[in-house]
C-alpha cells in the first residue's frame, strides 16, 4: 500500500479503535486517531497522529480531513453501553446517530467515499439460540443496538444516493489485548466480562456479579460469542483494502463461531490464572439477550479472514497479562 495512505480512525484512543491504528501501521497505513477522549486515552494513541474533535462538531471533522486528507474513515467512535442506553436512549440517538451523519456528510462533501464502520450484534436482539449471519433480521432490543442499526440504514440510503461505499463489521463480544502489550481495554466504568472478571481475581474489586442465572441455557447463565481483538481489527485491514480495490458495499459478521456461557468463561479464567474467581449471584442486567453467537463464515469465505487468535484461553491470557501494566492515566 502506498506510503502516504491515511485513514482517519474516529475513536482511535478507545479500546478497538487503538488496535485498529497498531494494525493500520503495520500494514502501511497512517492512522489519523480522531477522538474526544470521553472514554479514550491518549496514552492510547501510538502509532500516528492525534487529532482532538467530536463528532458533534462538525467543523473538527472537516478540519482533520482537511488536515489529512484520508483516503478511507474507519468508525469506530460512539456510545456503547447497553445499559445507559436504556436509561438514557436520547443521547445514544444523539450521539452515534447525530454524530455519524455529520462524519458521514462532512466525509462525502470532501470526496471520500470509503467507509468501514462499526456495527453489532446487539442490532439483533433476542432471537434465541439462532446462529446469526448478515441474513438475520435485526430488531434491537435496546437504544444501543436500535442506534448502530440506524447507522446501518444510513450509509445504505447515501450508498443509493451518493454512491459511499461501505464496510459494515457486526462485532460479537470483542475480548483480549495486544499480545505485544502496547495497548490493551482500559474503559471507566468497565461493563466487559472478561475485564472485570479478572478485576474480581485480581482483588481489584471485591466479586464478579452473575448477570442472571435462570436463562434458559445449559447453566442458565448467558452465551456470548468472543472474538479477540487483534483478529478483529485484522478483518478491518482487509475490509479496507477491498474498499480500496473498489469493491462493492458489504457487511460482515466478526465472532469465532462458538458460544460460552458466563460460567464457562468464568471457568477458562479460573484455569488461565490458576486463581479462583470470587462471584455473586445477580439479576439479570436489562437489555441482555439470552443468546448472541456467530453462524456465519462470510468474513472467512469472502474477505480471507483467518482469525487465529480467539480461543478463550488466549484472549483472557492476553487481557491478563494487560491487566499487569500500569493503566493508562489520561
Ligand atoms: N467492545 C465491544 O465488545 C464491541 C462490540 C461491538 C461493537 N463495538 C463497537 O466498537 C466501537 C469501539 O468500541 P470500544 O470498545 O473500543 O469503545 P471505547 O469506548 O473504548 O472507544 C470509543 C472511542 O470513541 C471516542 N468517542 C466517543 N464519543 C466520541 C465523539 N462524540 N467524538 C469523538 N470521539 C468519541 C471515545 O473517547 C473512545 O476513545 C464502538 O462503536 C462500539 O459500539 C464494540
Ligand atoms: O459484570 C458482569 C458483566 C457481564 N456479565 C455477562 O457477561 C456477558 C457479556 O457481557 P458484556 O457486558 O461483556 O458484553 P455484552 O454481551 O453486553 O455486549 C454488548 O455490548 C458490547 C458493547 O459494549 C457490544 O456492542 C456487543 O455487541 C453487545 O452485545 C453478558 O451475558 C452479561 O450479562 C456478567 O454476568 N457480569
Amino acid at each position: 500500500m502506498g506510503n502516504d495512505m491515511h485513514v482517519l480512525v474516529t475513536g482511535g484512543a478507545g479500546y478497538i479503535g487503538a488496535h485498529a491504528c497498531k494494525a493500520l501501521k503495520a500494514a502501511g497505513f497512517i492512522p489519523v486517531a480522531f477522538d474526544n477522549f470521553s472514554t479514550g486515552w491518549r496514552q492510547a494513541v501510538k502509532f500516528g497522529p492525534m487529532f482532538q474533535g467530536d463528532l458533534m462538531d462538525r467543523a473538527s471533522i472537516e478540519a482533520a480531513i482537511a488536515m489529512y486528507k484520508p483516503v478511507a474513515i474507519m468508525h469506530f467512535a460512539a456510545l456503547s453501553l447497553v445499559g445507559e442506553s436504556m436509561t438514557n436512549p436520547a443521547k445514544y440517538w444523539r450521539v452515534n446517530v447525530n454524530g455519524s451523519l455529520n462524519l458521514i456528510e462532512a466525509a462525502l462533501d470532501a470526496g471520500i467515499k470509503n467507509f468501514v464502520f462499526s456495527s453489532t450484534c446487539a442490532t439483533y436482539g433476542e432471537l434465541d439460540g439462532v446462529a446469526l449471519n448478515e441474513d438475520t433480521p435485526q430488531t434491537p432490543i435496546n437504544a444501543y443496538g436500535g442506534s448502530k442499526r440506524a447507522i446501518e440504514m444510513i450509509l445504505r440510503d447515501f450508498e443509493k444516493s451518493h454512491g459511499l461505499n461501505s464496510v459494515i463489521f457486526r462485532y460479537f463480544n470483542v475480548a483480549g489485548a495486544d499480545p505485544e502489550g502496547e495497548v490493551g481495554e482500559q474503559h471507566v466504568p468497565e461493563t466487559h466480562l472478561i475485564p472485570l472478571m479478572l478485576d474480581a481475581i485480581d482483588g481489584k474489586r471485591p466479586a464478579l456479579t452473575v448477570f442472571g442465572s435462570d436463562y434458559k441455557t445449559k447453566d442458565g447463565t448467558c452465551i456470548r460469542d468472543y472474538v479477540h481483538v487483534m483478529d478483529l481489527v485484522d478483518a478491518h485491514i482487509l475490509g479496507l483494502k477491498w474498499l480500496l480495490e473498489g469493491k462493492e458495499s458489504r457487511v460482515f459478521c466478526l465472532g469465532s463461531g462458538n458460544g460460552f456461557t458466563v460460567r464457562e468463561v468464568i471457568e477458562a479464567s479460573r484455569i488461565v490464572t490458576n486463581r479462583e474467581v470470587p462471584i455473586i449471584e445477580g439479576s439479570r442486567r436489562p437489555g441482555d439477550a439470552t443468546s448472541l453467537v456467530s453462524g456465519s463464515v462470510r468474513a472467512i469465505h469472502e474477505l480471507g479472514w483467518e482469525p487465529k487468535r480467539s480461543t478463550l484461553q488466549q484472549m483472557i491470557g492476553d487481557a491478563w497479562r494487560w491487566s499487569k501494566q500500569p493503566a493508562f492515566t489520561e
